[in-house]
């Protein structure tokens, strides 16, 4: 990256803290109430970052849990490298054992009885204001939220405890001298509801970082930054599917660079009904965003008949999606060529915003329009990358687009592909999105559409009977499934009206020929994921 363009990137124009994420559940909620609550501009990078790789010097660190034993032999671990910044640390759960399993293994050790849910803790008096500086103002008692099994089970050398619980004789310690804290429960839950206050404590008192995160500087800021990051000849290619994340980032390119900004709509053969033609309509019209439609319908469908495999899907559909992207770039190229907007295509936008970045297995290939290829010769920006959904929905209502695109549930790029379970062709596409047409039309028509975060209808691969109108009918299975998530990491089924599912139910099975019964997906994420494959 080029050295100016480093120089306007978050980290550097508002005092940051880094998180480093042990791949806890919730080490994205630290990052949310600091921004969100606090107004600290947090980052967060995986563990196994090298602080020698980092281009920013952070205010703070914070290590977060995470899921392994800091005694396990793969037990992922900080670089010592962070002990010589010189910056106030905290850690939260694991990320605290691991203070502590650093200063001596023996430290650490697995609990008796795993403790998960409320704690009273017990705020101690510590030996200095130094010490004090963590739980300042929060009196002498709080309740909190706990989830470990592993516990310290000596005090570090050079440390002292701030708090206690029942189970947990140090649930709170701190250097005697060092600005190094530790708490063994999570701060960052609403269910530790003084932990804001923590958080707080640690990045403004104990860091000294300033609270002056907001959406409006952070957009005024990466249109500049996009400016010098492209320059002045360069066109950006971008990837935008009517969904909110890559029609913030649309917009933002556009106010950015004006039309050296070309938006691309790849139809996948895949995507739900009329969705192009809407897409183009809004955008065009009320974004003023020019967007060329590809139609690559049969091309998607042609390579993937015979297809069953799931990650097989992903796979095919990425790749298809970076070869039709790689011919618009040449197109546009060349259509630039004697204009005055003539340049090269060098950069490729993605409107992706944060997803887990530790070290978690795989689940599934999550790809936008899949990894960029080598052969793909087109630089990656992603101006939302360090934002949550519901901050790239804020930052959408900052730069002025409709409230129903911005609260649009999310789609997955490989669109209802990975919702017709097995084999895709054009028969099912046609079934299941009539189905998914009605269902959300009757979610919105009930007016509970903004109490989900996501909703679809999913086809079965095999068929089951029925009865319709006194004849025998064999067709396939529409699974119904809408969540209610914040993160998108876990989700709940959302709690239907019954009498809405049953009618629901009614329609997909009289309206859609090929559909024999109707089911709803009651399964929590985890275990379940929200789209089927
Ligand atoms: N059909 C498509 N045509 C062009 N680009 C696409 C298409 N589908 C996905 N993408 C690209 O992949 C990115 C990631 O998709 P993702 O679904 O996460 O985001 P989104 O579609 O912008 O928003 P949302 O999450 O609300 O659906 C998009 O931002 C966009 O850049
Ligand atoms: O752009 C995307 N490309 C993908 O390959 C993809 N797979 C899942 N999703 C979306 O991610 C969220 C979590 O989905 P899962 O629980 O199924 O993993 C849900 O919002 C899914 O819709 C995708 N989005
Ligand atoms: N939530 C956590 O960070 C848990 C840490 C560790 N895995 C334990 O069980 O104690
Ligand atoms: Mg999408």
């Amino acid at each position: 990256m080029a050295a100016n363009v480093e120089a306007e990137a978050p980290h550097n124009t508002f005092d940051t803290i880094l998180l480093l994420d042990f791949g806890s559940q919730t080490s994205h909620l630290i990052l949310r109430r600091l921004r969100n609550e606090a107004r600290v501009y947090c980052e967060m990078l995986p563990c196994t970052t090298k602080l020698a790789e980092l281009t920013f010097k952070p205010k703070g660190i914070i290590l977060s849990g995470g899921p392994a034993s800091v005694y396990d032999k793969d037990a992922p671990h900080v670089d010592p490298a962070i002990f010589d910044l010189g910056v106030p640390i905290l850690g939260i759960c694991y990320g605290c054992q691991e203070l502590a399993w650093r200063i001596d293994s023996a430290n650490v050790a697995g609990g008796k009885i795993r403790e998960y849910g409320h704690a009273d803790v017990t705020i101690h008096n510590g030996a200095n204001s130094h010490t004090n500086r963590l739980f300042a103002g929060l009196g002498e008692t709080m309740h909190a939220y706990m989830s470990h099994f592993d516990k310290l089970v000596k005090l570090p050398e050079g440390f002292e405890v701030i708090a206690s619980t029942q189970n947990s004789e140090y649930a709170g310690i701190a250097h005697q001298t060092k600005p190094i804290y530790g708490v063994q429960f999570h701060p960052e839950l609403e269910h530790t509801p003084r932990g804001i206050e923590i958080l707080r404590n640690f990045a403004i008192e104990i860091c000294g970082a300033q609270p002056n995160w907001e959406m409006k500087d952070f957009i005024k800021k990466e249109i500049v930054r996009i400016r010098h990051l492209v320059g002045d000849r360069a066109q950006v290619i971008g990837a935008v599917s009517g969904g909110v994340d890559s029609t913030v980032a649309a917009k933002l390119m556009q106010e950015a660079i004006g039309d050296r900004f070309h938006a691309i709509l790849v139809n996948n053969g895949v995507m739900r009904l009329n969705e192009c033609e809407q897409v183009k309509e809004t955008l065009d019209e009320h974004l003023g965003i020019n967007l060329t439609v590809v139609d690559g319908a049969e091309l998607f469908l042609s390579r993937l008949k015979g297809v069953n495999e799931p990650e097989k899907k992903r796979k095919i559909i990425g790749a298809t999606f970076i070869d039709l992207f790689q011919q618009e770039a040449l197109r546009i190229e060349k259509e630039a060529e004697n204009t005055p907007n003539a340049g090269p295509v060098e950069w490729f936008l993605q409107g992706t915003s944060v997803s887990y970045k530790g070290p978690s297995a795989t689940i599934k290939t999550h790809h936008n329009v899949g990894g960029l290829p080598e052969t793909l010769k087109l630089k990656l920006i992603e101006p939302l990358r360090e934002l949550f959904k519901d901050e790239v929905r804020e930052f959408g209502r900052e730069l002025g687009i409709h409230r129903d695109l911005v609260m649009r549930h999310p789609f997955p790029g490989p669109g209802l592909a990975i919702r017709i379970l097995g084999e895709v062709d054009a028969e099912r596409v046609a079934i299941a999105r009539a189905a998914d047409h009605i269902f959300i039309s009757e979610i919105r028509a009930a007016g509970v559409y903004d109490e989900m975060s996501q909703a679809y209808v999913a086809i079965s691969k095999d068929r089951a009977v029925g009865v319709q109108g006194d004849a025998r009918v064999y067709g396939y299975i529409a699974i119904l499934r809408a969540v209610k998530t914040l993160d998108f990491m876990s989700a709940e089924p959302y709690n239907f009206d019954f009498a809405l599912l049953k009618k629901i139910s009614t329609r997909i099975v009289n309206e859609v020929e090929g559909i024999a019964r109707v089911t709803y997906d009651i399964t929590s994420k985890p275990p379940g994921t929200i789209e089927m494959e």
